[in-house]
């Protein structure tokens, strides 16, 4: 018979550790548990919410034993009740950025399988995760929320499609969602709102999803990608307050943006984004001053990291970049960067998946990565460690997907020459972090 806890019994354990998705690890029969809502340390009482794997099992927590001195009471009215925004609200906010520190060593060690002396070597063994200026409220400059069936915008819950309303998120710079109930929307939509950085706030509705919510046996977390893809499917956009497109500043550079489109939550962090891939690179003193340079910004958005190259490369002592490659899927971000760079032939904007693209660029000598949640993956990782470039900066805004990329480009022989972290999503689980890797030899 199997000594695995099932789905509604009810136990006690103490959970000593961080997990990846924000919850805290306990064990039971040397098995482990991942308990929602309990801070790493606490003793609690759970009930097993889904047995179905061997390996382990999910809890949610119905009464903490005992309290860590970490617990607050948390900071966000909306995910007190239930919505999916600041899972980690209820600790302090030093303290979760101490435990994001942990999950990214871990998950460095564990799926990177970089040992403590590379880590050291790299600068992140002690699991630093930086600020970025805010005291973990604040600091959200584009935010994503849905409108129930009266009509009534608010928060996504954490689980399935319910709209959290009346209830304010912490994360939103603030007046951002003031006075939303004046706005007439359409049951079922999305907002995408904005503030940019004139002041002004920018509000666009996505049609509700033409695909009916379907009927599927995930359980929560598959109701939850269920509501993703739909969410993520295209639909009809309508300007409903401000303009379609935001206007946002990096350095002495301007981005037109639309509402709707690809841009960095936090308000700090494409600037901290930017500086950050020049002093990298400087401090490896890459590229030097040789004569064509090429750069490649894969995944690049509207090329923000791509001017950061151009723009700051000789004040880090770097020799300066002669061509930056952008490569880009998206229609609107392809069409924002021919704009900000027209007239300066030195960055071409590539329209296109990277992995089809990536093998007719002129040959790089740095490359700048920012992939989606998903990570780049191996065929593009190959493809990059290919081309030889004499530095790789790697972005990632998922700590195991980067760590899974880092050990890719390890089997090339890539190591970590330093590694930053960033708490870019204050008050949640996720964590932004960015390391500059060259060749085993260069080290
Ligand atoms: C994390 S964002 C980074 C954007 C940019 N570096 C910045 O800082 O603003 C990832 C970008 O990759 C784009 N993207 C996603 N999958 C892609 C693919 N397979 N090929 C090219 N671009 C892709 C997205 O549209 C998005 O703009």
């Amino acid at each position: 018979m199997s000594d695995h806890p099932s789905a509604g019994a009810e136990l006690i354990i103490r959970t000593d550790r961080p997990a990846n998705g924000g919850e805290a690890v306990g064990r039971v029969d040397g098995r482990v548990v991942f308990v929602r809502g309990a801070v790493p340390g606490e003793l609690v009482r759970v009930r097993i919410t889904d047995d179905r794997q061997k390996s382990f099992a999910r809890a949610e927590m119905i009464e903490i034993v005992e309290a860590s001195p970490h617990r607050i009471e948390s900071r966000c009215d909306a995910a007190r009740h239930g919505a999916g925004c600041c899972d980690l609200g209820f600790i302090e906010v030093g303290h979760s950025r101490d435990l994001k520190g942990q999950i990214l060593v871990d998950a460095l060690g564990r799926i990177g399988r970089f040992g403590p002396a590379d880590l050291d070597a790299a600068g992140v063994g002690s699991g630093v995760v930086a600020d970025l200026g805010d005291d973990g409220t604040h600091w959200r400059v584009r935010t994503r929320l849905g409108v129930d069936a009266d009509g009534r915008a608010g928060m996504h819950a954490f689980h399935g499609s319910a709209i959290v309303t009346g209830h304010r998120c912490a994360a939103p710079e603030s007046g951002m969602l003031d006075d939303l109930d004046a706005l007439t929307v359409a049951p079922g939509a999305d907002l995408i709102v904005v503030a940019d950085r004139d002041g002004r706030r920018h509000i666009t509705e996505l049609a509700a999803p033409k695909q009916p919510a379907r009927r599927h046996r995930g359980g929560a977390r598959g109701r939850t990608q269920s509501a993703r893809r739909r969410r993520d499917a295209p639909r009809g956009r309508r300007v409903v307050e401000g303009d379609a497109i935001a206007t946002h500043r990096v350095g002495d550079r301007v981005w037109r943006i639309p509402v709707a489109g690809f841009w960095q939550a936090h308000g700090a962090a494409p600037t901290v984004y930017a500086r950050t891939v020049v002093e990298l690179l400087g401090a490896a003193g890459l590229p030097g001053r040789t004569g064509d340079t090429v750069a490649w910004d894969l995944y690049g958005g509207a090329g923000v990291l791509g001017a950061a190259l151009l723009d700051g490369a000789a004040a880090a002592g770097l020799g300066e970049f002669t061509a930056v490659h952008v490569v880009e899927t998206d229609a609107d971000a392809v069409a924002v960067a021919t704009e900000a760079f027209a007239g300066d032939d030195r960055l071409t904007v590539h329209h296109g998946e990277v992995a089809a693209l990536v093998g007719g660029l002129p040959a790089p000598d740095v490359v700048v990565l920012d992939p989606p949640r998903t990570g780049a993956g191996p065929a593009v990782i190959d493809a990059v460690a290919d081309a030889d470039p004499s530095a790789i900066v790697h972005v990632g805004c998922d700590v195991g997907r980067f760590a899974r990329d880092l050990a890719l480009f390890a089997e090339h022989g890539y190591r970590p020459r330093e590694i930053r972290a960033f708490d870019a999503f204050p008050l949640t689980h996720h964590v932004e972090a960015i390391a500059c890797l060259v060749p085993a030899r260069g080290l």
